[in-house]
């Protein structure tokens, strides 16, 4: 049951690891199982969201991790969906995830889409910032934020959020994104680290991969972790949840960061955050 996940640390001192599994599209009856892979193999954070339809089975798969391992070693992520902005709905919302994952404490909650056109997205975020202060969650962040949401957050409310996870792979390297993240002390984790599959046949990667004897998405994983970016892929097989984890015993030297680094081309496979809710 060791891990030896290496952990980045958050802006409120928790750590965190640098690849987690995520579960989007995770069917719900698969979700406890793939997740006590995800476990066995090595993960020890697993991101999902009332969306997903599937925090039960994640909830199972800790409860069974927690039979032997120690809550501390563990970390789970879940996000409050859309349909629950505003401060009372989203208390709400966050007690119905906690009941479907079984937990006192969730690790990290995010507020997953800023929802422009709702506006509510302080008082949403608001509502995080009381159940950090209860304890009901170690660490709050958001997702899909852009600067001006950020801007607008740290402006008017008191928290920092610690992370924001957005769409980050090599076809969209969210530069000027992560510039302002480090200048406040946010930390970056990808969503779609692999651009849910569209990037791994790129044939540039795969001249790198071939070189070192590597997978595409082992090397994609790698870029990402010498970028100082967090990552959850997602997987459906046990080779492949295993084999994307293990990517901490080789390196890209400088030219082959370069070539991936040279495959910036704004793509989006998710939807811009201006355009959801
Ligand atoms: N905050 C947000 O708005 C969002 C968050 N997320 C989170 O990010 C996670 C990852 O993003 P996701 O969109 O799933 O996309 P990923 O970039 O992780 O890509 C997943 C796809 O790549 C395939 N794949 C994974 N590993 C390999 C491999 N070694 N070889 C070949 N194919 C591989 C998977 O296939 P297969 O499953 O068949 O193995 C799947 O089709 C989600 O599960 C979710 O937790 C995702 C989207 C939005
Ligand atoms: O987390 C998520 C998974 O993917 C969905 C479809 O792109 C997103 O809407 C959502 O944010």
């Amino acid at each position: 049951m060791t891990s030896s996940v290496p952990r980045a640390v958050l802006a409120d001192g928790t750590s965190i690891d640098r690849i987690g599994y995520g579960v989007y599209k995770v069917p719900p009856e698969d979700t406890a199982i793939l997740c006590s892979t995800a476990l066995d193999t090595g993960y020890r954070l697993l991101d999902t969201a009332a969306l997903y339809g599937n925090e039960s089975g994640v909830g199972a798969a800790a409860q069974t991790y927690l039979e032997t391992g120690a809550r501390e070693d563990l970390f789970i992520t879940s996000k409050v969906w859309n349909d629950d902005h505003g401060f009372d709905a989203t208390l709400r919302a966050f007690d119905v995830s906690m009941h479907l994952l079984g937990l006192d404490q969730l690790d990290l909650y995010l507020i997953h889409w800023p929802c422009p056109s709702k506006d509510l997205y302080l008082d949403t975020w608001r509502a995080l910032e009381r159940l950090r202060s209860e304890g009901r969650v170690r660490s709050i962040g958001v997702s899909n934020f852009q600067q001006a949401h950020l801007e607008r957050l740290l402006a008017e409310t008191d928290i920092v959020p610690v992370l924001n996870q957005v769409e980050l792979h090599p076809y969209l390297q969210q530069r000027e994104l992560r510039s302002f993240h480090e200048e406040h002390g946010i930390t970056t984790q990808a969503w779609s680290p692999l651009g849910r599959g569209n990037v791994l046949d790129d044939p540039d990667i795969a001249r790198v991969a071939t070189g070192l004897d590597r997978t595409a998405a082992q090397v994609i994983l790698r870029w990402h972790l010498q970028h100082g970016i967090l990552t959850i892929p997602k997987a459906s097989s046990r080779e492949r949840i295993s084999s994307n984890l293990d990517i901490f015993g080789f390196e890209l030297d400088d030219a082959q960061m370069a070539v991936l680094d040279g495959l910036d081309r704004d793509q989006r496979f998710g939807s811009h955050p201006d355009r959801v809710g």
